[in-house]
């Protein structure tokens, strides 16, 4: 199976409200997709749709092969939730919490003992299994909600917001499980979030939805260099004349939009690393020493800015 996760044309109106409005994307098995838009964009429909929870108006859904409207129940029993909401009984350990998760899913006795253990050492939480899960961290609560979504071994894993309220560390920390969970488990993971940063560091491909469709999709790094230029800043370290400077870097093959102010100048180039040591050498050739050179490559921000017309950051507040 190629996809994991197809979606296609899938339309869902609430009365006057269209959520989404034929939102079609494919996540390829086995990778960390990521759903990203801001609020209101649909986000939270989709995976409505995709987990069974809804049905569409319109459109087709596909999870691990399994049509989302015909085959339900095996859908349901192929995918982990994580959602919004914390499925963590406070009052109960956190080893409890594990196997009062997978009786549901009717799993054996001696098989849940053994898969609960796996997933308490595989999350860091096997000193902690058996205190009550009031006594845990927000980072150690989100990492039980999400093993616990994997309890029954399902093959896709839908994480709604997962890094939602955690501080940056906690962040971070859970952002290394889910990696490793794609890489070492062959999991198909599909994120929906509202930090781009999130998606750039985890999504080996990504949609950026809006208003209920998918405006461009792709790797971070594609829709990046969609925007076709790196900016290079070069600080100059000496007093040489910046004239002579300027009039260096413009001669340096594919570069454009020279700009000085103080000592600092700047241009765009296709290829900010390939241009690096071209740069230095003009420079060093015209007798311009540099102090510090830096590449800043095109950020998602800019590319939901290309595609919606919007920050992304404005829109978020
Ligand atoms: N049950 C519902 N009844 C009415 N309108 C709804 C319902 N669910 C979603 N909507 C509307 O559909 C649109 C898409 O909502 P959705 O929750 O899918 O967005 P989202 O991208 O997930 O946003 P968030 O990040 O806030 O969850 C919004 O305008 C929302 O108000």
């Amino acid at each position: 199976m190629h996809h994991a996760i197809q979606a296609e044309r899938l339309v869902k109106t609430y009365g006057k409200v269209r959520a989404l409005d034929g939102l079609s994307f494919e996540v390829p098995t086995g990778t960390i997709f990521g759903l990203l838009g801001p609020n209101g964009a649909g986000k939270s429909t989709a995976v409505r749709i995709l987990t069974t929870l809804s049905r569409p108006d319109d459109g087709t859904a596909t999870v691990a092969g399994l049509d989302v409207m015909r085959s339900q129940d095996q859908v349901r029993l192929a995918i982990g939730c994580v959602t919004q909401k914390i499925s963590v009984d406070p009052a109960t350990t956190g080893r409890e919490n594990l196997v009062l998760h997978g009786a549901l899913y009717g799993l054996p006795r001696r098989d849940l003992r053994r898969r609960t253990d796996e997933l308490l050492a595989r999350f860091g939480l096997a000193e902690a299994a058996d205190r009550p899960a009031r006594t845990y961290s927000g980072g150690m609560q989100r990492k039980l909600d999400v093993a616990m979504g994997l309890i029954h071994r399902p093959r896709v894993l839908f994480l709604d917001e997962p890094t939602t309220g955690l501080d940056p560390e906690a962040r971070a920390a859970l952002w290394a499980e889910i990696a490793g969970l794609a890489a070492d488990e062959g999991l198909t993971i599909l994120l929906t979030t509202h930090y781009l940063e999130e998606a750039d560091r985890l999504a080996a491909t990504l949609a950026i939805v809006d208003r209920g469709r998918v405006v461009a999709a792709g790797s971070p790094d594609a829709l990046k260099n969609e925007l076709r230029g790196d900016a290079i800043v070069a600080d100059l370290a000496g007093t040489e004349s910046l004239a002579e400077a300027e009039r260096a870097l413009g001669r340096v093959p594919g570069a454009r939009e020279v700009t000085v102010s103080g000592r600092r100048l700047r241009a765009r180039v296709d290829d900010g690393a390939a241009a690096v040591p071209l740069v230095l050498a003009a420079l060093d050739a015209a007798g311009v020493r540099v102090g510090a050179i830096t590449v800043a490559r095109p950020s998602l921000d800019d590319v939901y800015l290309r595609h919606t017309g919007r920050t992304f950051e404005e829109e978020a507040a």
